[in-house]
């Protein structure tokens, strides 16, 4: 008997497993070996359009009628400044796609030597991704670096695609190369695989291994609560944060890292909150940014909701809409930080009205 989405967590297993191999390879060889100005945008840039271009084309390939929400699209490789950049993305892409198969993988999803893809084909794969999401039907989101300022600095970053049906979250993958095997040797084996379907759990495997330990949120015993929060003060509202930490009488020092492996740690108890409000009006959070991640954190015992307690909703189209802020930790914690996080709130309401 095979599980539902079988066939669709080892296709999405194995799109991020190579998409990760891409972005190590671009970091190595554009990153760190050569000299780039700090702000140099290009890597990152190059990083993003190939895994989108490799995830995509896997995708399309095993699912043909799937829709994909992804976050980029191919419109500046199309113009004629951006020549030189598409090179270097169709090399990358095709080195990627003609790897040899690695254990459950199919040539069917258009994997293995002499699968190369003309550039036309990539582009249009990139593009691929432009589906405005909703309520209804089958379709996928992927962000394929997500965390690109971790990524720049060689800090963490993820490669996250989820599957959606009529809005609810089934399946979840986030390919994280940088991150420590196992929290408790930060200096060892770095690179690990995190998978969620709905109703069947999650797991974690390392990049380069097969045996996946399966995953649960463990119970956090007093006085050892800590958050885990964005690096950008931008992205998330830091002062805020340290404010709940206050009511919550916190006394750990939060853990900032870039992108969803935030939601990985959590679901191996490397953290115990995952707290992320915003920080203006009007940023609206994306959806690849969150679904894979919070199909992870459910499936590992966890809460996931908005400031107000309701569940995030996937079905409204490429965002999450109106921006409530995200909450998740153990089912032990949630309602004690979402208490905290409400008052924390109506303190800030009293200061602005004096
Ligand atoms: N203003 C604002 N508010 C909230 N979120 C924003 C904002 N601007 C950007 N983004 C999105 O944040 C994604 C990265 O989130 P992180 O948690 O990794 O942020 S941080 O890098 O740790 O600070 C980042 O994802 P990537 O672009 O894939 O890196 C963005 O989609
Ligand atoms: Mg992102
Ligand atoms: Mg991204
Ligand atoms: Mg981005």
């Amino acid at each position: 008997m095979s599980f539902p989405y079988s066939t669709e967590k080892q296709v999405a297993l194995t799109a991020v497993r190579r998409a990760c191999a891409l972005t190590s390879s671009v970091f190595n060889k554009l990153v760190r070996n050569e000299t780039l100005t700090k702000d140099d945008k290009s890597p990152v840039t190059v990083g993003d359009y190939s895994a989108q271009a490799v995830v995509n084309t896997v995708l399309s390939r095993a699912f043909p009628a799937d829709p994909i929400v992804g976050e980029e699209d191919a419109n500046e490789l199309r113009q004629k400044s951006g020549e030189a950049l598409k090179h270097r993305i169709v090399e990358l892409a095709n080195e990627a796609l003609t790897a040899d198969l690695g254990i459950g993988e199919m040539a069917e999803w258009g994997l293995g030597p002499g699968q190369e893809r003309t550039p036309e084909e990539l582009m249009d794969a990139i593009d691929h991704g432009s589906d405005p999401g909703g309520p209804l039907g089958r379709r996928w989101t992927l962000d394929p670096i997500d965390g690109t300022k971790g990524f720049l600095r060689g800090e963490q970053y993820a490669v996250c695609l989820a599957l959606m049906v009529d809005g609810e979250v089934v399946l979840g993958v986030i390919g994280c190369p940088n991150l420590p095997v196992n929290n408790a040797e930060p200096d060892g084996q770095k690179g690990c695989i995190f998978v969620a379907v709905k109703g069947q759990g999650a797991e974690q495997t390392a990049l380069s291994g097969a045996n996946p330990t399966p995953l649960t949120i463990p119970a956090v015993t007093p006085g050892t609560l800590n958050f885990l929060e964005s690096v950008e003060a931008a992205h998330s509202d830091l002062e805020f944060n340290n404010r709940v930490s206050e009511l919550l009488n916190i006394t750990r020092a939060p853990k900032r890292m870039d992108s969803q492996a935030k939601y990985c740690c959590l679901a191996r108890g490397d953290g115990s909150v995952y707290l992320r409000m915003p920080t203006r009006a009007g940023y609206k959070e994306k959806i690849w940014d969150h679904a894979p991640g919070f199909v992870l954190v459910r499936e590992c015992g966890g809460i996931i909701t908005d400031s107000r307690g309701q569940p995030l909703d996937f079905g409204l189209g490429r965002t999450l809409g109106e921006n409530y802020g995200v909450i998740a930790a153990g089912k032990d914690v949630h309602a004690d930080v979402l208490a905290a996080v409400q008052k924390a709130q109506a303190e800030e309401k009293e200061k602005s009205k004096a």
